[in-house]
């Protein structure tokens, strides 16, 4: 479960996230649709607590996340709980931001061994079968660089769930790669989507994989949910004149 109550989030003046409240259920997979700088991106990094709040708090499941419940009392939370807290959370970026010099198979052990304490053997062998999910055993013994941009997401994916995370987040995943790339990852991501019950928060300019894999989306600008429905309500009957505003935008976009 994912909480955000009146959460603040500014950089100097700029006050990107207002006030912001919504909750993600477990098992749910909500997409983040809405226009370039309306601080999205922001939300996961906050998260992943690259970035601390203004204001309000974030809760990822019974744990604060910047700040800690001490008998009734929110004080702020300390790097040792952040971390604990941080390990349940797995996040793929637009960059797959793979280790250049370690090759397949040690991008996707080397946090598990470190990390989560695992043997090399297990962590070998969760990461080949990670590898075959993701349609990739044949590429176990090669370095990233000699893979196509599809083929080091869907590494980064794997990367990602060795860490057995309970929440993935997923930040424009698709948007730096070749149009005939994106299929194979979108398509990946759905059959992760079916078959885990990890808690999925998902931004993307994917409307159609949006509307196919998300429990619910929601429409966001300016710091603050405009909108939050289920897909087929969101992209075919939508309430709000902005999110009425940016489909179309996107769908001119797509056309010319
Ligand atoms: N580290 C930072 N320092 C200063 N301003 C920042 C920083 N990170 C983000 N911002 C600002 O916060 C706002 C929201 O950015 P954010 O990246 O969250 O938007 P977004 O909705 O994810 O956009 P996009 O779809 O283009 O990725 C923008 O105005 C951005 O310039």
């Amino acid at each position: 479960m994912i909480r955000f109550d009146d959460v603040v989030k500014k950089f100097d003046d700029n006050i990107v996230l207002r006030d912001l409240s919504f909750s993600v259920r477990p098992g749910e997979f909500v997409s983040l649709i809405g226009p370039s700088g309306s601080g999205k991106t922001t939300i996961l990094r906050l998260l992943m607590t690259l970035e601390r709040i203004n204001g309000g708090t974030i809760q990822v499941g019974d744990e604060y996340l910047s700040h800690m419940d001490r008998g009734g009392k929110l004080v702020p939370a300390d790097e040792r709980h952040l971390r604990q807290v941080r390990k349940r959370i797995g996040m793929v970026f637009q960059q797959f931001n793979l280790f250049p010099n370690m090759k397949v198979l040690q991008n996707i052990t080397e946090a598990p061994m470190r990390v989560l304490g695992k043997s090399r053997d297990e962590a070998e062998r969760r990461g080949k079968e990670l590898l075959d999910m993701v349609g990739l055993s044949d590429k176990v013994d090669e370095h990233p660089s000699r893979l196509s941009g599809g083929q080091q997401q869907r590494v980064a994916i794997a990367r990602a769930l060795a860490m057995e995370p309970e929440i993935l987040l997923l930040d424009e995943v698709t948007s730096a790669l070749d149009p005939e790339l994106v299929a194979g990852v979108l398509a990946v991501l759905r059959e992760i989507a079916s078959t885990t019950d990890i808690t999925f928060l998902c931004v993307t300019h994917e409307m159609q994989f949006a509307r196919d894999v998300s429990d619910r989306v929601m429409m966001f600008d300016a710091g603050q949910i405009v909108e939050d429905a289920a897909p087929d309500k969101l992209f075919t009957d939508p309430d709000e004149e902005r999110t009425k505003a940016f489909l179309h935008a996107v769908i001119d976009r797509e056309a010319s």
